[in-house]
């Protein structure tokens, strides 16, 4: 069966740790198995990082640029590099490429999201291999994925993807950092992505020298996945061939199993796709209404309001203790629900001057956060 397969591939299997240049053997053969599976009718997607890595390489810097506008500008340069390399190995073996720049306001709002899906729908239809990275150059602290990763996830989530593989320098997950921890234990299977708190997986907060997030994004990127059916694999980059041994089921890596899917592609959207703006703190009546009776948010059953957010902007709903339960799109803006809290639907005119809507957050519009 044909499947759909997004590899993403960090700096720290592109490039060459110690001098900052390309790896390309390890490009070469990740070219050769991208295209193999390609010819043989799967659709793929390459998420590829190394535009900042590359681009310091280029200009001769020595480490990751901190100040945003230079690292902005040495990602520019570093990209046009790394899709002139790609194309060259791409071309010749007849395989056509597509850059394909993303930030994370594409897939905000809707008409957007929808937009970038039927982009990549017509790009896989024509047999490219669209090869993703996050728009360095001009993407705004505020509206960005941050790492690739979390982006590759995305993508993964947006395209319905049976697979992610999330290829870097070490062979798998490890309890802890095995670079520290020479005697951490391998993980080769994660079912649900709660049990990595029970085994209670450290994952340091940044990765090798040119990357970005090391395990902590990668873990994040498997729960993004794997809740929108995604099976999600963490492998090492230097044997691009283990793709291809994976998924004729050889047990290489840390595989995640992909959870029940409860939710359509508008419901994924609403759960990753938008950025919330706001929290609403519910009481325990309201918790039970949403998360065991799959009801709607009523402003009576809402104890406080943080952030400010218009209507329909996407909100977090958060029991008494924070925790977040669900996301939606709201239908009140932060102003007016400071005013309603609390009180019946039937007020809502009254308290407000206007008609408003019965529900704060209609069910429609409401994704359990796992
Ligand atoms: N629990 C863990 N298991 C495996 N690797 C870990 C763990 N915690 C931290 N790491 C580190 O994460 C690094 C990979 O992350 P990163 O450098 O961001 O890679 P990439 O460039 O591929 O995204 C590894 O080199 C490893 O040192
Ligand atoms: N978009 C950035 C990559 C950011 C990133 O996540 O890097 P990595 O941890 O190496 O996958 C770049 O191209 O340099």
């Amino acid at each position: 069966m044909n499947q759909t397969i997004v590899v993403k591939i960090g700096t720290s299997s592109l490039t060459n740790p110690s001098t900052g240049n390309l790896a390309l053997s390890t490009i070469a053969g990740l070219v050769e198995v991208l295209s193999r599976l390609r010819a043989a009718g799967n659709n793929v997607i390459l998420v590829t990082s190394g535009a900042v890595g590359v681009g310091c390489a280029r200009l001769g810097l020595h480490e990751r640029p901190r100040n945003i506008a230079v690292k902005q500008a040495v990602a520019a340069v570093g990209q046009g590099r790394l899709m002139r390399v790609y194309d060259d190995l791409f071309t010749s073996l007849q395989q056509p490429i597509a850059q394909v720049l993303l930030t994370r306001s594409d897939l905000v709002q809707r008409s957007r999201y929808v937009n970038a899906h039927n982009t990549f729908a017509a790009l896989l239809k024509l047999g490219v291999i669209p090869i993703v990275n996050e728009n360095d150059t001009v993407a705004i602290e505020e509206l960005k994925f941050g790492d690739n990763d979390t982006l590759s996830a995305r993508v993964a989530s947006l395209l319905e993807a049976d697979w992610l593989f999330l290829l870097t320098d070490v062979d798998r997950l490890y309890s802890a950092d095995p670079r520290s921890h020479p005697d951490a234990q391998p993980i080769t299977l994660v079912r649900h992505i709660d049990q990595l708190g029970e085994l209670e997986v450290q994952t340091g907060d940044r990765g090798s020298q040119w990357g970005t997030g090391g395990m902590m994004t990668k873990i994040a990127a498997a729960r993004i996945a794997t809740a929108s059916g995604v099976r999600t694999v963490i492998t090492e980059g230097k044997n691009p061939g283990n793709i291809e041994k994976i998924l004729i089921g050889e047990p290489i890596g840390t595989h995640f199993e992909p959870q029940p899917q409860p939710g359509n592609a508008r419901k994924r959207w609403i759960a990753y796709g938008l950025v919330p703006c706001g929290k609403i703190y519910l009481d325990q009546g309201a918790v039970n209404a949403i998360a065991k009776a799959g009801k709607s948010l009523l402003a009576a059953g809402i104890t406080q309001i943080e952030g400010e957010f218009h209507n329909s902007d996407a909100v977090q709903l958060c029991d008494t203790t924070g925790r977040e339960i669900a996301r939606g799109i709201v239908n009140y803006s932060s102003s007016e629900l400071k005013k309603i809290q609390g009180r019946q639907s039937v007020e809502i005119t009254a308290i407000l001057g206007y008609p408003g809507a019965e529900t704060v957050v209609h069910r429609d519009n409401l994704v359990l956060s796992n």
